[in-house]
């Protein structure tokens, strides 16, 4: 099963379908979506996730292929009830664009093939590779990723989206990526290149080192109907690094229309903070694993399916990249005020998480248990009781209070 994180509003009905894909050790959301925002308007768009990345905690347990990969995408725009779709891929992703346009020709309406290539390194370098996260885990691979994949400057410009980037790759699944590097390593289709018609955009990176202007110059020359853009100071993931241009490329290759430029920082209009470019997955992302932790958010994310998946998104963007993110109170009050609603509101499980929430935010636990005591004159005695059982099983747990008898 591929998953799919859905940008935007409205559906294939109102609008053409336009399916994103990721580059090896990215999730969707931290690489596409400050691009996708300003496709929505014109787009019904679905990102897929690679195997063990993003939402997706699945891992394979036999090989993996760029053709499984591909197979993968077109289950996904079969289960949204649609036949023609619009691509654009970063690096592996826009391997499988490829991919689908050799195996799918008359599904793929346009392509966009970014920091990708016909063959992308070589056996040896997706060998060392797999060897290299077996032994380091991807966490392990934070810092040559990082070395790869920015343009100069680009973490400094952007310290939030970097570091959601990089977060991602530490959180993805070993096995995950390991099978992903297996699926490049048996993947090259230069030979195939003349058997693809449809119109393939080819975006390079101008500082990029694993997929060269060459690379996506042979994709370009190699297709019937091909051209090349070079993006100047961007590396490895132009849809992250350059997202108002990706943006303007994806939607002048596809629909043929030519985006409004983007205002100015300094004239955008609305609230500063977190709310001024809306509720923020990165940000969010970033702020629920500080507050619940890293072993917390993995489990929720390991436990999406694609039932839940929206929901997932939609807590992280708003309870936590709209109002956690929030200068207006520090963390310790909103740690405070959130204990006291989860004492009214009887929600016990939820009081746990926030118990332990609201030690790694500083309450010590001798304000939990005046929160929990103040709480029983405005909430209720019984409720208070159970708020403290469920709050002393957390903090025994922890160690900070001893068992009772
Ligand atoms: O090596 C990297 O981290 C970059 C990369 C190569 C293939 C891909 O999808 O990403």
């Amino acid at each position: 099963m591929t998953i799919a994180v859905r940008f935007g509003r409205g559906s294939t009905a109102d609008k053409p379908l336009l399916v994103l894909g990721p580059s090896l050790g990215t999730s969707a959301t931290t690489l596409w979506s400050a691009a996708a925002d300003r496709l929505a308007e014109h787009f019904h768009i679905l990102a897929w996730e690679l195997p063990g990345h993003g939402l997706d905690r699945v891992v394979p347990e036999g090989p993996l292929s760029v053709a499984d990969l591909a197979a993968g995408v077109l289950e996904l725009v079969d289960e949204v009830g649609e036949r023609r779709f619009h691509y654009a891929g970063d690096s592996v992703g826009g391997a499988v664009g490829l991919q689908l346009l050799l195996d799918a020709p008359d599904r793929v309406a346009s392509a966009v093939l970014l920091c990708t290539g016909a063959r992308i390194g070589s056996e040896q370098v997706w060998n060392d590779r797999v060897a290299a996260v077996r032994a380091g885990g991807t966490a392990g691979l934070v810092e040559a990723s990082a070395g790869r994949w920015f343009g100069p400057g680009f973490v400094g410009r952007e310290p939030d989206r970097a570091g959601a980037l990089l977060h991602a790759l530490a959180g993805a699944a070993d096995e995950g990526y390991a099978a992903v590097c297996q699926a490049l390593a048996g993947f090259d289709v230069r030979d195939r290149l003349a058997e693809i018609g449809a119109a393939v955009l080819a975006v390079a990176g101008a500082e990029d080192a694993v997929t060269p202007v060459d690379g996506l110059r042979e994709i370009a020359d190699g297709v019937r109907d091909g051209r090349l853009e070079v993006l100047d100071g961007v590396a490895h993931l132009a849809p992250a690094e350059a997202p108002d241009r990706v943006a303007a490329l994806v939607l002048e290759h596809a629909l043929g229309i030519q985006p409004e430029p983007a205002p100015a920082p300094e004239e955008a209009p609305g609230v500063p903070g977190p709310t001024a470019a809306g509720p923020s997955y990165d940000a969010g992302m970033a702020v629920r694993r500080e507050v619940l932790g890293d072993a917390h958010v993995d489990r929720a994310t390991a436990a999406t399916t694609s039932f839940t998946a929206d929901f997932q998104q939609f807590v992280t963007e708003h309870a936590w990249g709209a109002v956690w993110t929030r200068d207006g109170l520090d963390r310790r009050s909103r740690s405070m005020i959130t204990i006291t609603a989860m004492v009214a509101l009887g929600h016990q499980e939820e009081l746990a998480m926030h118990v332990r929430a609201a030690r790694t935010n500083g309450l010590s636990v001798e304000e939990i248990r005046e929160v929990i005591l103040h709480s029983a004159v405005y909430c209720g005695v019984p409720a208070a009781n159970t708020a403290f059982r469920v709050a002393q099983e957390v903090l025994v747990g922890l160690g900070d209070v001893e068992s009772p008898v």
